[in-house]
């Protein structure tokens, strides 16, 4: 008896610390002006609700208090917006005083000089390095060729009837790809050990930052040092080098004097160049299998474009080029529809750098807003029949890819700087995949779409060369 009147009392205590902490973080964040919203618990905020719920979580909360409301999550306060208008406002206001607003463990892990991490005149400055790397011209000029070569490679020797899963399978083609971009040929010997330490680098750039033994934080840390240690190294071994023909983007960033960076930042570019496409143009390239899969009449169309292309060829082995490339209008079409449907970017997160006004809302100085856009995605007044494949629609209304709310690939002044690159790898993948290979699924997989899109226990497919 007295056992369970001390069970009944310490619960009741509890309960009573819960709803008063509770009560303290809403009174804690009562500021005059603020959008409507409920801050959780201290340190947690609606952190739990947010990843395991995400699109519903935020859609029962908007549904209580509107498109623009606050909440606390991942570690900070932080107002999420649905509302178009606002949405677009943000992204195109960038100088204003909305800079990228990334959590902790990304930008330390990223490094200093990582794009995500720099705004004013220095963004301005890595950005236009980024894009004399990896922008329309030299793709058409000098990559196009490499692309194809890596991932013509990549696709050429899986044996009949053979399963693979098609998940790791793109994740180590677009991996591949742009270490052989950046580095040449010349290091495939410390491939394997650099992949692993970056693995643990990407994994530590999305966790919480504990720095404790065991933490995915103080992996993802030993991971980036193992990394920058390795960059060190080749660098040093290029700069001693006497031969001057490399060609490739570290070439670039060595000899390219218009943007005379220094070591550190040299190295938090390539960081971001292998982060930023890993696993957009991977999921992406997944994620289009598996559409594929499910609608046959789409994968008809695709594969027809691409045997074309085939028949124009003298011979079999001749590899792609830029004007096969700008053929292929239903490629495009399938990529941007699956980018849409399985909203691979549900959005991106800016900082306050003073109190502003924004929407009639007063937003603190220091509050993180999430430019939620992933319902836009949904809209049925911009796609009709919004949960169904339909490559055609972007056919059939050319407009959608510059409508001022197509923001898969964000918008304003940090729009990605690797949308072609991404659409062009995924097409050449796409182009030797239907060519080369049928392919079933085996069944069971589970597909998870948040907080990212992956398929936990792998996505198998046995696929079938075709004659
Ligand atoms: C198909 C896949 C891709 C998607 C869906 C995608 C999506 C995005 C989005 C939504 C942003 C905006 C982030 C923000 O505003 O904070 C962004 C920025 C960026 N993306 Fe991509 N991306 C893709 C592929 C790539 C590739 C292949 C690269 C490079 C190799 C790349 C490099 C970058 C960089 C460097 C930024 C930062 C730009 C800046 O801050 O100025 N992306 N991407």
């Amino acid at each position: 008896m007295a056992v369970l009147l001390m069970v009944v009392v310490v619960s009741f205590v509890l309960i009573l610390c819960f709803c008063c902490l509770s009560k303290w973080n809403q009174i804690r964040y009562r500021i005059k002006g603020l959008p409507p919203g409920n801050m959780g618990f201290p340190f947690f905020g609606e952190t739990n609700d947010f990843l395991n719920h995400g699109p519903k979580f935020i859609k029962s909360q908007s549904a209580r208090y509107g498109k623009v409301f606050k909440t606390h999550i991942l570690g900070s306060p932080t107002i999420i917006s649905m509302d178009e208008e606002m949405n677009r406002y943000i992204l195109m206001n960038e100088g204003k005083g909305l800079i990228p607003g990334y959590p902790k463990s990304m930008l330390d892990i990223l490094g200093n000089h990582n794009i995500a991490a720099v705004y004013g005149s220095t963004h301005k400055y890595m950005r236009q390095n980024i894009l004399s790397l990896i922008g329309i011209p030299i793709i058409k000029h000098k990559l196009f060729p490499r692309i194809d070569y890596y991932i013509r490679t990549h696709l050429s020797d899986w044996d009949d009837a053979t399963t693979i899963n098609i998940q790791q399978k793109t994740m180590d083609m677009v991996f591949l790809m742009a270490f052989k971009l950046i580095f040449g040929d010349e290091s495939d010997s410390i491939y394997d050990g650099f992949k692993s330490e970056f693995d643990k680098l990407v994994i530590g750039s999305l966790s919480l930052p504990i720095n404790f033994p065991g933490t995915s934080y103080y992996h993802g840390f030993k991971g980036r040092r193992n990394v920058v240690k390795v960059l060190k190294e080749i660098i040093a071994k290029r700069r001693a080098s006497s031969e001057n023909n490399y060609e490739d983007m570290l070439d670039h960033f060595l000899v390219e004097t218009k943007f005379a960076l220094k070591e550190e930042e040299i190295i938090d570019q390539i960081v971001t160049i292998l982060y930023s496409g890993y696993e957009t143009e991977s999921t992406t390239s997944m994620m289009a299998v598996k559409y594929l899969h499910d609608n046959q009449e789409a994968l008809q169309e695709l594969r027809d474009e691409h045997l074309s292309i085939r028949e124009r060829k003298s011979d079999q082995e001749q590899t792609l080029d830029w004007d096969d490339y700008k053929s292929m209008r239903f490629t495009r079409a399938v990529i941007l529809e699956t980018l849409r449907l399985a909203t691979i970017t549900n959005g991106v997160l800016r900082k306050t750098t003073q109190d502003m006004k924004l929407n009639g809302f007063v937003i603190p100085e220091g509050w993180r807003i999430y430019v939620y856009t992933r319902e836009i995605n949904y809209d049925p007044l911009l796609y009709p029949e919004p949960l169904k494949f339909n490559p055609w629609r972007w056919l059939d209304n050319k407009n959608l890819e510059s409508h001022n709310y197509f923001l898969i690939f964000g918008g304003g002044s940090r729009m990605c700087p690797g949308k072609e690159l991404g659409i062009v790898a995924i097409s050449i993948f796409l182009h030797y995949f239907v060519t080369k290979y049928s392919w079933e699924e085996v069944g069971g997989e589970r597909i998870r779409y948040f907080p990212r899109v992956e398929a936990p226990d792998g996505y198998h497919i046995r696929v079938k060369k075709n004659l």
